[in-house]
């Protein structure tokens, strides 16, 4: 579940070889993991092998040879003489003994599967000329494509297509995945990603301390919240969420419901005068508490039970929400800071930050969509072109001291001490009006709960997507919560934990 950096990557290769590995065994080891991978994407028919110069298509080589083995129809064709290879990938090279055609789109011919060993962790400019033509007519093809290591053209760090890009069937990477198979749009490029184990011990992460994870169950389930059968209903914390004025109270109650039901122990939604007669019709297990001026948030939180705050969600732009985002911050209880809230400190991003700085024990999230990341980090928003969103979510959550999470079906969590996490299962009909506020609401409920801020980010964004996974196309906000249960009750199987 860690996520290597390409320069990671070579670490672990490197570290690997070290310990008295053989580099040239990963190769074969890479190789033949793609020919199996082969084998039951295209079990017949013709195959080609696209290889560049390097040992990407040091792999392709090796796999081309082993299916050759086993009896396959396979032609090579490289995109350099063959002569000007170096090291693994010159000596894989020379285990191949069938055709090598010209490297040309016409080469391609009509083969059942293509293995695309044009380009992986070694991309470092945009694709041109003749690789980007051969890329081009791979994915006009109608083939089914095996991307080794990584579709050529994306880049493993950001998932970036550099100018073109190969849309793979299938990908076979090694080791560890790289962010580039999660961030969009290389999670698009790269088809079904399977990781192949090529030998590479996992001690080495001992030493490279990756800091980066894909976000599934398996890498949080440590902090995850089980309720223990003697607790008590202030054991799983008291979250609060602010409301709008009466025409916008929906978000606030959409958000305080998804807290509840991400098991926070009681909640209320705070209420200006004017729409407590709204809230209070519409809510039965959450609670209702008249909240006028930022004075009056003040003195309520005296209580020191109410351990979590969700503020943004309908609370409207301007002076009122940030005095009260801010009277939140002044005290120890976990502040999450979503939609309005954030837009509310546009234009004095730094007296936000300040404040998240000098809260005593700081769980601090602030969830922005990237419109509103675009607002509130506009230096970092401003070189969009040279930062992947893994990056600016990383840069932001340094310069905020607040955990950062940028939505999208690609959500990235990062903490300030550097760790990042990367969600895959946000399904399309997720990006629906209000699930948002019920993505707030939820991490204010594992806040509640006492989950550090950035495991609750990451748990909340998880059992999000999950639940809209399962509930399906149609999906609006509200339904939500109501599958939470079934994402529990399932998570809590996976766990062993008896019911
Ligand atoms: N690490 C490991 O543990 C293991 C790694 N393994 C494998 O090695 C792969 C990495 O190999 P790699 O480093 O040789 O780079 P690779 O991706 O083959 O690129 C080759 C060359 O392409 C060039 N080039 C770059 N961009 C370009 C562009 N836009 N347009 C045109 N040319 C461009 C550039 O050369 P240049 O032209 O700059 O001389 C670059 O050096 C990795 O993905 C995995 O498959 C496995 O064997 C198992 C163990
Ligand atoms: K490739």
């Amino acid at each position: 579940m860690e996520l290597l950096s390409v320069s990671e990557m070579t670490c672990a290769d490197a570290l690997a070889v070290e310990g008295g590995g053989d580099s040239f065994a990963l190769m074969q080891r890479a190789g033949q993991a793609v020919a199996a991978a082969a084998q039951t994407l295209a079990p017949s028919g013709d195959i080609v092998v696209v290889a560049g110069r390097g040992n990407n298509g040091g792999d392709g080589f090796i796999a081309a040879a082993d299916l050759a083995a086993r009896g396959r129809n396979v032609a090579v064709t490289l995109l350099c003489k063959p002569e000007t290879l170096t090291g693994d990938a010159a000596r894989a090279a020379k285990e191949w003994r069938g055709p090598l055609l010209p490297f040309t789109p016409e080469s391609l011919g009509r083969p059942a599967l293509i293995i695309d060993a044009l380009f992986g962790a070694g991309l470092d400019r945009e694709v041109k000329g003749e690789p980007r033509a051969m890329i081009e007519a791979i994915n006009a093809s109608g083939a089914s494509v095996l991307a080794v290591d990584l579709p050529s053209g994306v880049n493993g760090n950001s998932g970036e297509a550099m100018g073109v890009a190969v849309n793979a069937t299938r990908t076979v990477t090694f080791f560890r995945k790289k962010p580039g198979h999660l961030l969009l749009p290389g999670r698009v490029h790269c088809g079904e990603t399977r990781v192949a184990d090529i030998g590479i011990p996992p001690r080495v992460l001992d030493v490279i301390h990756p800091k980066t994870f894909e976000n599934i169950p398996e890498w949080w389930r440590g902090h995850f919240p089980v309720p223990g059968i003697a607790g008590h209903k202030y054991g799983r914390g008291h979250a609060v969420v602010m409301s709008g004025g009466m025409a916008e109270t929906g978000a606030a109650r959409l958000a305080a419901r998804a807290a509840l039901r991400a098991g926070a122990g009681l909640v209320t939604v705070a209420s200006p005068r004017d729409a407590l007669a709204v809230n209070a019709a519409a809510l039965t297990a959450v609670m209702v508490r008249e909240i006028g001026t930022a004075v009056d948030f003040a003195a309520y939180l005296e209580d020191d039970r109410l351990n979590a705050c969700v503020i943004g969600p309908g609370a409207g732009i301007g002076l009122r929400t940030r005095d009260m985002a801010l009277t939140a911050l002044s005290g120890p209880r976990a502040v999450v800071l979503d939609a309005d809230a954030l837009t509310s400190f546009a234009d004095m991003p730094q007296t936000l930050f300040d404040a998240i700085a000098s809260q005593p024990g700081a769980q601090a999230v602030l969830t922005p969509h990237e419109g509103e990341f675009a607002r509130l980090f506009a230096s970092l928003a401003g070189r969009d072109h040279a930062l992947s969103k893994l990056e600016r979510a990383r840069l932001a959550a340094q310069e905020s001291h607040a955990v950062v999470l940028i939505k999208g079906a690609d959500t990235v969590v990062a903490s300030p001490d550097g760790r990042a996490s990367i969600a895959e299962n946000a399904p399309p009909w997720l990006a629906t009006a209000g699930a948002g506020d019920v993505l707030s609401g939820m991490i204010g409920g594992m806040l509640a709960q006492r989950v550090p801020a950035f495991e609750a980010a990451s748990i909340a964004v998880w059992m999000h997507g999950e639940a809209a996974r399962r509930f399906g196309p149609g999906l609006i906000a509200e339904d939500l919560a109501d599958v939470l249960p079934n994402v529990f009750r399932d998570l809590y199987r996976r766990f062993g934990v008896v019911l």
